[in-house]
């Protein structure tokens, strides 16, 4: 089957937004409007096709994102649905990491919110080029220029109008299309019966301001047209189109749109500015990566005529099919039947189906091309950031990076007979998304789950119960610290029994050192002249690993080390991987000792809003929770104070804040980073783990 859509006419954008702002309502309306659904769908009513898990519709929230795929004006453009609640971070992340575009919407009335920031400085981090959609035009409140400035305060980025809002609130009634400079007026609900009119009287000054501002723009951007326009000549549509796509492509320029969505209005000129501005596959820097045989550094331009290579960026685990893996494919082709090899797992897969995704409904195809989206079937082995490519032209694609957990809890089935079956579900659910871990506390030996956040915990327990049948009892939410070490130490270990037949022997000597902040663990061999053979290391580095699941301070997971292995020793009968691995394991936990070890706590940032009145009383609060404020700043006749607080201080915030402010003040709150935790906590800590034992 060749393919029905050149790579040039292909988009692959994100919809990100602040939560509530409408990202689900708009990418259902860009179904409804592409021909995909006949029926338009409300998230508020639960029949949103995008919200497909049961609880995303019973909670109106969407949890997973889901991938799509639609037509509009012989482009085919591949959507992802992005949550907006910060405790499904790792949603947006994933798939920043494999869009070349995004949407971001705001809401016209509450504009810039502390997460919309959050989201902004993510895309920044990946040089994702945007656009920006206003939506709930029709909303009390609205103010389309309000939203517009506070992009450029708060994002710092160079926002620029393609659109005006003709009325707004009730009066919403179309666009001014500052490109063509027509009116587009809305005269239906359905929002099909959309009329060009010359731009109303009253708005025609401002109409001609912001044109004049997009076409100084526009002539910045290239010098033919500066000079074309500095000689009074007009530019031509296709001319300003191109600029702007320049512009927007190289993340110079943020083309903005109003609109919506729930009235059916603004959204096909969204759509077509999607086409219009946002990246083809080929426009976007190729993707690096890395040779696993010659360790070289590789680029893999977006063409079906390079060998294989796709990034896999979702695990979901589907009750008809199985294991599905979305992947992304940046070079080459893959068919459905094919083997390809899992560069970062070393090992082949069979893709035994292909399926095109539209929420929950799906196709077979048969081939996927470059610059596609896509789901496989029959991969076992494979997880979110793996690469999956040709064998015979192997590299490993530059993944994406996931923050860790900070919230524990104990986790226990209601029956016995659940032990088993919680297992498995855990286990599934923990293959899908990087930022949920489960594992035995080594102290108590309770089943932990560790997440993002508190509702991250919680729809995890809740589809335990629906799609496992598993009914479990939670304990109290914890704080999910870590331990580290300060210091440089070297370790000598050796282990060595003699019991009647044949005994053990390993021995290893180690380094070990700090490893930067988030960086995790990393293991170096150094050892040479066959001191210990070669089938021996990796048993030495599985005993570290399991050593480091419990710190010797309170039995917290060990991160950011650096430990490599410089010398050791073997017997020719007595040596054995387990000899080794007790080695490794013993070594590191001598050493972690030795090497000024500490706990280290997460630390949330903060953003509160709240009327005037309530300030001094809300910052008094946040500094006796050992938070640290960074700043205040004025929004819609209140104030959003910033602060750095540790996670440990704010459970229950909820409440305290409620009462402090009247119910009047509100709060969001995200991990932000860890560090070392002050002493006297860190001896309460310890107490506390030492009672339970
Ligand atoms: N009045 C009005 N309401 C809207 C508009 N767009 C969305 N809404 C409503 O706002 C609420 C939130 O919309 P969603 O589309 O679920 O928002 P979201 O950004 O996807 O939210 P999350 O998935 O939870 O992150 C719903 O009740 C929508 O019906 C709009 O243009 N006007």
């Amino acid at each position: 089957m060749p393919r029905d859509v050149s790579l040039e006419l292909t988009r692959n954008i994100g919809i990100m937004a602040h939560i509530d702002a409408g990202k689900t309502t708009t990418t259902e309306r860009i179904l409804f409007y592409t021909g995909k659904n006949h029926k338009i769908g409300e998230t508020h009513d639960g029949s949103a096709t995008m919200d497909w898990m049961a609880q995303e519709q019973e909670r109106g929230i969407t949890i997973t994102s889901a991938a799509t795929t639609c037509y509009w004006k012989g482009h085919r453009i591949n959507i992802i649905d992005t949550p907006g609640h910060v405790d499904f971070t790792v949603e947006v992340e994933r798939s920043l990491r494999v869009l070349d575009g995004s949407v971001t919407v705001f809401c016209a009335k509450g504009g810039v919110e502390p997460q919309s920031e959050t989201v902004w400085r993510q895309a920044d981090k990946y040089r994702v080029p945007r656009m920006a959609y206003v939506n709930k035009m029709d909303i009390m409140g609205a103010d389309f220029y309000r939203v517009l400035n506070m992009m450029h305060d708060r994002l710092k980025c160079n926002a620029v109008p393609i659109q005006l809002p003709i009325g707004s609130e009730t009066f919403f009634r179309g666009i001014v299309d500052l490109i063509k400079m027509k009116a587009e007026v809305y005269y239906d609900d359905l929002g099909k019966d959309i009329r060009e009119e010359e731009i109303p009287e009253d708005m025609l000054e401002l109409a001609e301001k912001y044109h004049t501002e997009l076409i100084e723009h526009v002539a910045e951007t290239d010098e033919a047209l500066m000079e074309k326009y500095l000689e009074g000549e007009e530019l031509t549509i296709e001319e300003i189109k191109g600029a702007i796509r320049k512009s927007t492509i190289a993340n110079t320029m943020v083309p903005v749109c109003c609109g919506t969505s729930y009235k059916n209005k603004g959204v096909q000129p969204l759509l077509d500015a999607i086409v219009d501005f946002m990246p083809a596959p080929v426009d976007i820097p190729n993707i690096k990566g890395v040779n696993p045989d010659t360790e070289e550094e590789e680029e893999r331009p977006s063409s079906d005529d390079e060998p294989f290579a796709a990034l896999a960026f979702k695990i979901a685990t589907d009750p008809y099919v199985g294991k599905l893996c979305f992947f992304r494919v940046y070079s080459g082709t893959v068919n459905a039947g094919t083997t390809v090899y899992n560069s970062v797992k070393d090992n082949n897969e069979r893709m035994g189906r292909i399926l095109q995704m539209h929420a929950n409904h799906r196709q077979d195809i048969e081939t996927c091309y470059s610059g596609d989206i896509a789901a496989a079937v029959g991969l076992k082995n494979t997880t979110t950031g793996d690469t999956l490519c040709d064998p015979k032209h192997p590299i490993i694609l530059e993944s994406m990076e996931f923050p860790e957990p900070v919230i524990r809890v104990a986790i226990e089935p209601k029956t016995k007979a659940g032990q088993e079956k919680m297992g498995i579900g855990l286990a599934k659910l923990a293959e899908e998304d990087p930022t949920f871990r489960t594992y035995t506390d080594q102290e108590t030996g309770q089943t932990i789950i560790a997440g993002m956040g508190e509702l991250h915990l919680e729809i995890i327990v809740d589809r335990l119960l629906r799609e496992f049948k598993v009914e479990a009892n939670v304990g109290k939410p914890q704080v999910a610290y870590k331990e580290t070490i300060r210091k440089h130490v070297e370790v000598d270990e050796k282990y060595a029994r003699q019991s009647g037949g044949k005994g053990q022997y390993g021995h290893c000597k180690i380094k070990m050192d700090p490893n930067e902040s988030g960086k995790g663990y990393e293991f170096r061999n150094e050892v040479v002249g066959g001191a210990i053979p070669k089938e021996y290391i990796p048993a030495i580095d599985a005993g570290i690993q399991g050593a480091m699941q419990a710190g010797v301070l309170a039995g917290y997971p060990v991160v950011d080390v650096i430990v490599t292995l410089y010398d050791g020793s073997y017997h020719e009968v007595d040596s054995s991987e387990m000899a080794f691995k007790i080695a490794g394991s013993m070594a590191f936990k001598d050493g972690m000792k030795k090497a000024d070890p500490v706990i280290l706590e997460p630390i949330m940032k903060v953003s509160v809003t709240v009327p005037e009145d309530y300030m001094g009383d809300v910052i008094g609060d946040l500094n006796s929770r050992r938070g640290q404020i960074q700043g205040m700043i004025a929004r819609n006749g209140a104030q959003q104070i910033d602060a750095f607080v540790p996670l440990s201080e704010m459970f229950g915030y909820a409440t305290d804040l409620r009462s402090k402010t009247q119910g009047r003040g509100q709060y969001t709150m995200e991990p932000s980073h860890y560090i070392e935790v002050p002493k006297s906590i860190a001896e309460s800590i310890m107490s506390a783990r030492a009672k339970k034992d």
